[in-house]
């Protein structure tokens, strides 16, 4: 696999990919796609990233949480390439793809191309069906971005991170303009894509749910590092309403240090994430304010 180093002040140097079988014959770990090492971001004298470390697996998911601006999207920026005044070391693979929250379409431009946007040489429009097809929306092929839904753009945004065949995918809070049903078949398509084309995918939410139902390890960002992880050895597709599933949920939100409101039926309750928790459980409207995070 074909890896870029961002490295434009070095304090340490790693090779990428480990893929030597071990030596009692077991198969090896997978390989690393993405090696971060004493990365450090700083705007206007203040270090947003702070000599932070960060391994992530071929074909793993990992969800980052955080704070409002503790630096997730300033990391996912860094790795997908588009900040690389850093210090430290970045080592991601070459094919690498990025979808923001808000689809960055060219409105003077068809769906299709779109979804070509940027591709090296002259890819034929049937490269960009294929990758409609996959997010289901190549009956908008056609289309100008101005006459798609919220859902539909989102889609054609995936469709164009797509079609670059990625190793590494970077979200940043892809779902996060969604309304709640839209989200919840958005989140699907994901994790479907993500079984069947296997790269691994970096996913930034303010959402503790959509990190617990997607993600096989939740980084939670604090001061600059990665202050917690955890896994997630939830079976999938993920039962919300598995004890389980509540528990990993609540465990993340005190790790966050969410404040749930109290509730109606306990006036004067204190309010535990527990509570949070359940109501997120829901998925309504209202369950997003509760399981939002409050700014760093
Ligand atoms: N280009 C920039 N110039 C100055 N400050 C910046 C710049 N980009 C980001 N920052 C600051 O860095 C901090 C982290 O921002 P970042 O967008 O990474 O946070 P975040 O965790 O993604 O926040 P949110 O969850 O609200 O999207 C914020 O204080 C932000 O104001």
């Amino acid at each position: 696999m074909a890896t870029d180093v961002h490295r434009p002040v070095t304090r340490t140097s790693h090779r990428a990919d480990t893929t030597a079988r071990q030596a009692d014959g077991t198969p090896p770990a997978p390989a690393t796609v993405v090696r971060v090492d004493g990365l450090t971001r700083a705007f206007d004298g203040r270090a947003v990233i702070d000599r932070l470390h960060l391994d992530v697996r071929a074909g793993e998911f990992v969800a980052l949480l955080g704070r409002s601006g503790c630096g997730k999207s300033t990391l996912l920026r860094i790795l997908a390439g588009l900040d690389r005044d850093i210090e430290g070391t970045v080592l991601v693979p070459r094919r690498k793809a990025v979808a923001f929250q808000s689809p960055r379409l060219m409105p003077w431009k068809r769906v299709w191309r779109n979804v070509l946007l940027g591709l090296p040489g002259k890819p034929e429009r049937a490269v960009a069906k294929r990758a409609l097809e996959e997010v289901g929306l190549n009956h908008r092929a056609h289309a100008w971005p101005k006459t798609l839904s919220g859902g539909e753009a989102q889609r054609a945004s995936l469709a164009r991170a797509l079609v670059r065949e990625p190793d590494l995918l970077l979200l940043d809070e892809p779902f996060g303009a969604l309304d709640a049903l839209t989200r919840v078949k958005a989140q699907h398509l994901v994790d479907e894509l993500w079984q069947r084309r296997g790269c691994a995918v970096l996913l930034v939410t303010h959402d503790v749910e959509e990190a617990v139902l997607l993600a096989d390890r939740v980084l939670v960002m604090d001061e600059g590092v990665i202050a917690h992880e955890q896994r997630i050895g939830l079976p999938r597709p993920r039962d919300i309403a598995d004890p389980r599933f509540a528990a990993l949920r609540t465990g993340l939100l005190e790790r966050l240090g969410v404040e749930a409101p109290a509730t109606a039926a306990t006036p004067g309750a204190t309010a535990t994430p527990a509570a949070t928790a359940t109501a997120a459980a829901s998925a309504t409207p209202a369950a997003d304010t509760a399981r939002s995070l409050p700014a760093a």
